[in-house]
């Protein structure tokens, strides 16, 4: 089934996709992000497999498993895999300059973020509304969670400045993650120090891992009304 449609946000977003979904070499080993942008790149290599290119992939999600599969994509694990040569994935916030991100709305940060440190490159792919001059502006930090003792572990949270709210998913219930666990949005408004603010939550005995992304950007692919523009790290 093609993804392809009318929403224009939709539209920057799969041509974001498919510039990146162009660096996938023969042979290579490679990350599919998750969420709807890299929902489009795995589409594009899934036409890609189809035309003959042969390659080996790593999900950072159930849901990304199940559409490389659907398309015949050869998946494999760490185990034989330890290092991933190129990962491409969304996010939700891109700081300009730092090109550091927030990532997790969809649920899936934890598997990414493992993902992204195995990769030689992480390339970023987005639509120009996720830009911000500093995170936190738009949206709040994902921050999975063990289940057991959460409320303990989100107090410890709201002690650095957060407001927390427990993700539910669409029926009401609270979202589990792939892993398991569930996830607490961490409101903190702009975060005038990003490094500073995951250095302080991973520690947190009930943390498993937050949706900061310092300094594992590569570069970011970003889709604009008026063409696409290449981001590299400053
Ligand atoms: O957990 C979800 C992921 O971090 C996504 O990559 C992120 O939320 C961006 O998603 P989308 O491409 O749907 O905007």
């Amino acid at each position: 089934m093609s993804t392809h449609n009318t929403d224009p946000r939709a539209e920057l977003k799969r041509k974001a996709a498919i510039e990146a979904a162009d660096m996938v070499r023969e042979g290579m080993v490679v990350g599919l992000g998750s969420g709807s942008t890299s929902a489009f790149m795995i589409e594009e290599l899934g036409r890609r497999w189809a035309e003959g290119l042969r390659f080996s992939a790593i999900p950072t999600s159930e849901r990304s498993a199940e559409q490389a599969r659907s398309h015949g994509i050869r998946l494999v694990t760490f185990a034989t895999h330890p290092q991933i040569d190129i990962d491409i994935d969304g996010a939700d916030e891109v700081e300009r300059g730092s090109l550091n991100l927030i990532k997790g709305l969809g649920g899936a940060l934890f598997r990414e973020k493992i993902v992204a440190a195995a990769s030689r490159k992480f390339v970023v792919v987005v639509d120009d509304s996720k830009l911000v001059d500093r995170l936190g502006a738009r949206v709040p930090v994902p921050v999975e969670v063990s289940t057991f003792g959460w409320t303990s572990t989100a107090r410890q949270i709201e002690a650095l400045g957060a407001r927390i709210t427990q993700r539910l998913d669409r029926s009401g219930n609270v979202f589990v993650t792939d892993g398991g666990n569930m996830i607490l949005d961490c409101h903190f408004g702009e975060i005038a120090d990003s490094a500073k603010l995951q250095a302080q939550l991973a520690p947190i005995v009930g943390v498993i891992e937050t949706g900061l992304f310092i300094g594992r950007t590569s570069e970011v692919i970003v889709a604009t009304a008026g063409g696409l523009q290449r981001l590299v790290a400053a």
